[in-house]
């Protein structure tokens, strides 16, 4: 049917997948460090400390001093491309729009920093989603990270006047799918490696401890991903919390001391992943695969490995597909 030219225009009805990572510093610099770091640090549902005593501990601080150090760590693991998580998330959303095909709109947002989620989902809108489905990239829900990500869908969605319809995909820990994407991945890994590892390392990142007190699944999420993993292989994996921030006390073990005991005790032969990380990024290629080597090394390891993510690979399109394509039944 024609429009009358008064009309305003409306485009074609389709299908949207809006991938929703974290975010990261769109360059290795203290400035663009202090601006990522600000929004993220301000969010409510990140730092759980009133108002009141947290911003002038955030401004008058951290801001002050974290950027350039966090800066120089970004700087060690930059990619021609870009930063690490924007680049495998971009690679993971092209590798799914192919599976998919062009009559669904896969597109990345980020939850901090750009691209943002209002502007992909406005976007997407006047590109004629009408249907969207918000896949955040976390497989252990929290509410520091999935639940923040629907929060800002929320925010974006109120500002429209004519909304597209939402999916969103759950927290995917214990995912059939995922679990066996996990497995192939971390067997194809070790074959490859020169050692047998004495241990091997499923290394999450850390949350305020009481975060599991108040109700968060998040601590039993990472155990049982790491169970069914462990079952899936065959063979133990010792469970450690990574990237502590601020005094609270925070999950435990921490990977730090977990890395130190196995080469005290004598396991000479490591080697590392990070199950809760859907991409790798600055706690994975700085943290675990350089800062935590030298650490083992320090404590008197021998050889250590650390394995990357799922990102882009095979078994990890294989999984993301499999959901998404669950999550979009009836749509389709
Ligand atoms: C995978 C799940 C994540 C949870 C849970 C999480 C909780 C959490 N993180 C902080 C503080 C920081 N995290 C930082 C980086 C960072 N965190 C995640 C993921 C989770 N965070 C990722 C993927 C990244 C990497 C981003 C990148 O650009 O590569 C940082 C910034 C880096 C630094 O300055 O060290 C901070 C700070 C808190 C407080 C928290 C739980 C409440
Ligand atoms: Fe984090
Ligand atoms: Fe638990």
């Amino acid at each position: 049917m024609m429009l009358p030219a008064s009309h305003p225009p409306v485009a074609a009805p389709k299908v949207g997948v809006l991938l929703v990572n974290l975010g990261t510093p769109d360059a290795p610099n203290t400035a663009a460090v202090r601006r990522y770091l600000a929004e993220f640090l301000s969010d409510r549902r990140v730092v759980e400390i009133p108002s009141l005593i947290w911003k002038p501990i955030l401004h008058g601080i951290i801001l002050r001093t974290r950027p350039a150090k966090s800066a120089a760590n970004y700087a060690k693991v930059w990619m021609d491309e870009g930063s690490p998580l924007a680049v495998y998330t971009n690679r993971q959303a092209s590798a799914l729009q192919s599976r998919l095909g062009s009559a669904i709109d896969v597109r990345v947002a980020m939850r901090y920093g750009q691209p943002a989620i209002a502007s992909q989902l406005s976007a997407m809108k006047a590109d004629g989603c009408n249907r969207i489905l918000v896949a955040p990239l976390y497989p252990q829900y929290s509410g520091a990270t999935t639940a923040t990500v629907v929060d800002e869908v929320g925010r974006a969605l109120a500002a429209m006047r004519w909304q597209p319809a939402l999916r969103t995909l759950p927290a995917y820990h214990d995912d059939p799918a995922h679990i066996a994407a996990l497995a192939t991945r971390l067997k194809t890994q070790l074959a490859e490696l020169d050692f047998e590892p004495d241990a091997i390392v499923a290394s999450f990142h850390g949350m305020p401890e009481r975060t599991l007190q108040l109700g968060d699944p998040y601590h039993c999420h990472c155990q049982k991903t790491a169970r069914l993993l462990s079952e899936a292989l065959g063979k133990p994996l010792t469970i450690a919390f990574q990237s502590r921030f601020g005094r609270a006390k925070w999950l435990e073990p921490s990977t730090e001391d977990t890395i130190k005991r196995l080469a005290n005790e004598g396991k000479k032969r490591v080697a590392i992943f990070a199950p809760g990380f859907s991409a790798d990024c600055l706690e994975t290629l700085e943290e675990l695969a350089m800062l935590g080597m030298e650490q083992f090394e320090e404590a008197g390891g021998e050889h250590y490995a650390y394995l990357p993510c799922l990102n882009d690979s095979e078994p990890g399109m294989d999984m993301l597909e499999t959901l998404i394509r669950r999550e979009l039944s009836g749509w389709l």
